[in-house]
């Protein structure tokens, strides 16, 4: 089978144009077929406060009130997307900006309320591997951004994590997929504040162990929950790592 790397991008690192610039050179340094997943969180609130909109996050996940549904559709769909698509096409890499509603590539059911409303979020239900195949085979790079939609005419906020991590999954039958989560840290570190302190390897049973001891938590959780679920429909690696340390053999490898 082909291979494919999938890499996320996530806050810091696009809001910052220094570092995405470099990610978007390494990343089009790399060989084979590939996509890129981004995120944006950090983007949206602060675009949101200067809109007023307060914002709340819940376990990871962005309360998406109708207001906060306008900032992300614009600042996903819209700023950060674009501008991820320009620089790519700067490197010469073909690259199409997508949301989920474009092509129908991702539909999602809005998340039901429980104790918590998360208001316009959308839970993936299907990921359309055919378009994503037909795209990759014909030299084009997927730009994906955590946007979902219903299809029956609502955009749905969907974490980045979870977009990626579906995508990967969905793809698993049709290439070797290498997934690789990029951010401001080294991996998944035993300090979260010391980069010294790799962890270069996790399973589900030194997971556990870990959120126990309160060395994993926050967002790392739900990145990680996604990375053992990906593992477990047939993705062939999972890769947690610092944006500037995309190529193979750094950062943590989840198995
Ligand atoms: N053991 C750990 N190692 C590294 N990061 C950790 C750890 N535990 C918690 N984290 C936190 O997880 C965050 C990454 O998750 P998140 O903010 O969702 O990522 P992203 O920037 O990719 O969207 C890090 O910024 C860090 O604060
Ligand atoms: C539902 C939900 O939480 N969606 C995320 C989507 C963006 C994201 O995941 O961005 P990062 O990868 O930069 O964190 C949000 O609005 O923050």
């Amino acid at each position: 089978m082909d291979k494919l790397t999938i890499i996320k991008v996530g806050g810091k690192i696009v809001e910052e144009e220094a570092t995405l610039r470099k990610l978007l050179q390494d990343f089009s340094a790399l060989e084979g077929y590939k996509i890129l997943v981004h995120g944006g969180g950090r983007s949206a609130t602060k675009i949101a406060s200067q809109l007023g909109i307060e914002s709340q996050m819940v376990e990871g996940r962005r309360i998406t009130d109708a207001e906060t549904l306008k900032v992300v559709t614009m600042v996903y769909g819209g700023l950060v997307n674009k501008n991820i698509v320009a620089g790519l096409q700067s490197l010469n890499v073909n690259a199409l900006g997508l949301t989920g509603a474009d092509m129908n590539l991702i539909r999602s059911e809005k998340r039901p309320v429980t104790t918590v409303d998360y208001g316009y979020v959308g839970d993936v239900k299907e990921v359309n591997a055919t378009l994503l195949v037909s795209l990759i085979k014909q030299g084009i790079v997927p730009v994906l951004a955590p946007l979902t939609h219903d299809k029956e005419g609502n955009m749905l906020n969907t974490n980045a994590d979870t977009i990626a991590g579906e995508t990967a999954k969905a793809l698993a039958t049709s290439f070797d997929v290498t997934l690789v989560y990029c951010f401001e840290k080294k991996g998944v570190l035993r300090d979260e504040n010391d980069d010294n302190t790799l962890i270069p390897l996790i399973n589900r049973n030194t997971f556990t162990q870990l959120v126990t001891e309160g060395i994993i938590q926050g967002g790392m959780i739900p990145k990680l929950e996604n990375s053992f679920q990906a593992i477990e429909a047939g993705v062939k690696e999972v890769i947690i790592t610092k944006a500037d340390a995309i190529a193979p053999g750094q950062g943590t490898c989840v198995k």
